[in-house]
């Protein structure tokens, strides 16, 4: 128990976030007019390091010059172990408009390396009398990052949200794969000759989860590589949003849909959803603090359950 009340999320869409590599400057468009709330904006792996600076170019032009509508904008600067980092940021929050919203930095290892951007981004805002405050998405990819994944979460008032990065957290780890995300064939078990397989993210996932929520972020499902296995990628979305992320990325556009529909309560959840609350009304103006709702209980915990998905569905209309 704690007397501390848990803060809220930042209370925006995050279902989908749509990554495209700065150096392909015809997606930049495409992305703007796609169906993600979310774009990330890419400096980092998908960019090779002779085409950073162009990259950067690129980035910073169509922030100015792309309608984005009401999407969040997000840039995706290199992890603070290259010499391309700071760069990145100087040139990101000394040139690029305020329709920029937030900048993630990937690969974090311990809060230091938050408030190692958060002292660079807060000089210049300063220095260059920025309107927009940017705010900060971090992605938990190492080892490191999963044993600090609290203290991150922490770090800065900045901090929207937190996603598990799949691929570089399996190569942190040493996990025996070269699979980005989902289903993995060697992490099994036998029962009475037949094969399960469990889900070997679901502890990184939690851990995220568990933080995030702690400290009033956005938990958000990371990639998923094969973008031609749509039944992956949904098996891997309806998990995560099980067990409480509020979104997944999209590498491919085929992916976008995709994770709208799964991030989106559907009406027959929301109408479940409302009858809850209906149900515990009554309950409350008869003096109880618990009833049946379809044959099942539902009590002041109920209560909060519901809210989730109400809160989820009014965002989405706005
Ligand atoms: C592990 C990580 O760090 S993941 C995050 C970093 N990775 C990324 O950002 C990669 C993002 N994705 C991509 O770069 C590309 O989608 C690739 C390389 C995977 C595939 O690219 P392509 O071979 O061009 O894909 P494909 O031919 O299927 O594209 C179909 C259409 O979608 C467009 N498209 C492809 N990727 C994107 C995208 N990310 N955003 C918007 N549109 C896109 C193509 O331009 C094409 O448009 P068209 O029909 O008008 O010609
Ligand atoms: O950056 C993302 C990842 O999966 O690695
Ligand atoms: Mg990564």
């Amino acid at each position: 128990m704690s007397f501390r009340t848990q803060p809220l999320p930042p209370a925006r869409l995050n279902r989908c976030q749509l990554f495209g590599p700065g150096s392909r400057p015809a997606l930049l468009e495409k992305m703007a007019a796609s169906a993600a709330d979310v774009i990330n904006l890419d400096l980092e792996d998908s960019v090779a390091p002779a085409d950073k600076a162009q990259a950067r170019a690129n980035i910073i032009r169509a922030i100015d010059d792309v309608d984005w509508g009401n999407k969040t904008l997000s840039v995706r600067i290199n992890g603070l172990d290259t010499p391309f980092w700071y760069r990145d940021v100087v040139d990101l929050v000394e040139q690029a408009g305020d329709r920029l919203d937030q900048i993630m930095i990937p690969k974090a290892g311990c809060a230091a390396d938050i408030y190692a951007v958060d002292a660079l981004v807060s000089a210049i805002e300063s220095a260059m009398a920025r309107g927009k405050r940017l705010a900060f998405e971090v992605i938990i990819e190492s080892a490191a990052g999963i044993c600090h994944v609290e203290e991150i979460a922490a770090s800065s008032d900045r901090m929207q949200a937190i996603s598990l990065g799949a691929a570089d957290f399996a190569a942190s780890m040493g996990m025996a794969t070269t699979g980005i995300g989902g289903t993995q064939e060697n992490y099994y078990m036998v029962r009475d000759g037949q094969k399960y397989w469990p889900d070997p993210w679901h502890w990184a996932q939690t851990a995220i989860v568990a933080a995030c929520r702690t400290h009033g972020l956005l938990p958000v499902d990371g990639p998923f590589g094969d973008f031609s296995d749509t039944e992956g990628f949904v098996a891997q979305a309806r998990r995560s949003a099980t067990l409480g992320m509020v979104g997944k990325w999209a590498i491919h556009p085929s992916q976008i849909a995709l994770a709208n529909k799964v991030f989106s309560p559907d009406e027959a959840a929301v109408a479940e959803a409302r009858e809850i609350l209906s149900a515990m009304e009554k309950a409350k103006a008869e003096g109880a603090g618990a009833t049946v709702y379809k044959g099942r209980l539902v009590d002041i915990a109920s209560i909060k359950q519901a809210e989730v998905i109400v809160r989820q569905a009014e965002l989405i209309s706005g």
